[in-house]
């Protein structure tokens, strides 16, 4: 088991009440251990008494960087659209203003963090679904666990007030421990059964694809985004560890992330990076054109090199990397990247994919840089204002967080931001499911249907279900 010396976080505490009593504002204390080695998933599943309903995980693609929070030590959320990226900065540089933070590795995603994300169109008449999440939602966790290059660091925060004394600290090391001895036990957790499966409007839908395609060549809109949802019926509860694990386990090139808000949970394994902000270095990406896996190499193959040279789905890659390098070219002095789309292969789609390096300017933010990103065109469409509002007029799903931005960022300003697609909403014994497609002049319905199903796999996979 994982032991913690107290001294630090003795100390950080009562020089937290000291500075909350001498401002008379409450104080966030945060302190960094360097641990031996857990399992996040484990530490993840340890707050399932506790925190249910207030936990975060993230992994990056490589692996390079795994996050799992437990509690909410601090929350920063709104429901204006307007402010909502503005909003949340300033907040966070509220807490970070007098924050007491111990913190003797210098490395990203630890100490203060802020894990959270944002709803896809905050103007758009939100329903019932996704009523258990705001616009923006951020968590600063009580306990969270950092996996860095293969080293495990645990974050304790705290917030002081005025009224608190040492028994604070006590409690907080107490519960501590208790999370730590529970994250150091292997759980395991059943696989529900899916017992229906319902295809949101399909027909509705793809009249939608055929009048969007209309309206493309009519007007000045080049290009929209328009989704769909799968609704399913498990026999029991959809334990989120259980899905997250299947995630990691079929989808690991992925962004896999869970986001707890209330009873429902928000998880997803998205191949899809909005921002990264690593000091000066920025990284985006564009993807955007699918065709499905071979069953055999030389059909993979086949389908690949069609992809690259497929007019239709290069138009709808090229729109979107036109858009990200104009928003990079803004905050950057040099923005690098290849003439030509690759192909990026994930368990059951290729897609077309251009990386994007740009080298920051002081003193922009990554929610700076992820207000002016989102929705690229491979989310909502181009031109982005026009392609927003069609979506609000053609789609019936109400879209919450899919196809938004969802990550972390950390106190010294280092984040990423995934694009949370290939995702879905667990609620209790049934789940929704979302995905969605770049809809061009050439496209066509009964296509886009099909590039849809493929899309729903990884999460419907992960869920015990198939699509035959
Ligand atoms: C919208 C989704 O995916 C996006 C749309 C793509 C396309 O239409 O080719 C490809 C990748 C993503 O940017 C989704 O998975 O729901
Ligand atoms: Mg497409």
């Amino acid at each position: 088991m994982v032991a913690i010396q107290e001294t630090e976080l003795k100390q950080g505490i009562f020089n937290g009440i000291a500075r909350a009593k001498g401002r008379s504002q409450s104080i966030l204390v945060s302190e960094v251990h360097k641990i031996e080695h857990l399992d996040p998933v484990d530490f993840f599943a340890a707050g399932r008494e506790k925190y249910l309903g207030e936990r975060f995980f993230w992994k990056d693609p490589e692996g390079k960087l795994v996050l799992a929070g437990l509690g909410i030590c601090g929350q920063i959320q709104s429901d204006q659209a307007a402010d909502r990226f503005f909003h949340v900065e300033k907040e966070w540089k509220r807490f970070m203003d007098s924050a007491l933070i111990i913190n003797k590795y210098q490395r990203n995603g630890m100490g203060p963090t802020l894990f959270g994300g944002f709803s896809f169109d905050p103007q758009k008449q939100g329903t019932a679904l996704w009523s258990k999440f705001p616009e923006a939602l951020f968590q600063i966790p009580k306990y969270m666990l950092t996996l860095s290059n293969g080293e495990m660091f645990l974050t304790t925060n705290v917030i002081c007030t005025h009224h608190d004394d040492l028994t604070l600290f006590e409690k907080v090391s107490r519960e501590r421990q208790e999370v730590l001895s529970k994250a150091a036990m292997k759980q395991s957790f059943a696989q529900p059964k899916l017992k229906k499966m319902v295809e949101i409007e399909p027909e509705a839908w793809k009249q939608a694809i055929t009048h969007v395609v209309k309206d493309l060549k009519q007007s000045e809109l080049k290009k929209v985004v328009l989704a769909r949802e799968l609704r399913l019926h498990f026999d029991e509860e959809v334990q989120a560890e259980r899905v997250l694990v299947n995630l990691l386990d079929h989808q690991n090139d992925s962004f896999t992330f869970v986001l707890e808000s209330n009873n429902d949970c928000f998880i997803g394994a998205s191949p899809e990076r909005l921002v990264k902000k690593e000091g000066k270095s920025l990284y985006s990406a564009c993807l955007a054109g699918s065709i499905a896996r071979g069953n055999t190499p030389e059909e993979d193959d086949r389908l690949g090199s069609e992809l690259l040279s497929d007019q239709k789905n290069l138009m709808e890659h090229q729109y979107v990397v036109e858009m990200i390098k104009e928003a990079m070219e803004e905050t950057c002095n040099e923005v690098l990247l290849p003439e030509q789309p690759v192909l990026m292969k994930m368990k059951y789609i290729q897609h077309l994919y251009t990386p994007v390096i740009g080298k920051n300017r002081a003193g922009t933010s990554i929610l700076h840089l992820v207000n002016r990103l989102h929705p690229t065109p491979a989310l909502g469409g181009l031109p982005k204002q026009a392609a927003i509002e069609k979506i609000r007029e053609m789609e019936q799903l109400d879209r919450g967080l899919y196809a938004a931005p969802v990550g972390w960022m950390d106190y010294q300003g280092n984040g990423e931001f995934a694009v949370a697609i290939r995702s879905g909403l667990i609620q209790g014994k049934e789940a929704s499911l979302f995905a969605g497609c770049g809809v061009v002049a050439d496209s066509n319905a009964e296509s886009e249907y099909k590039e849809t199903s493929i899309k729903f796999r990884p999460m419907l996979t992960a869920l015990g279900g198939k699509i035959t």
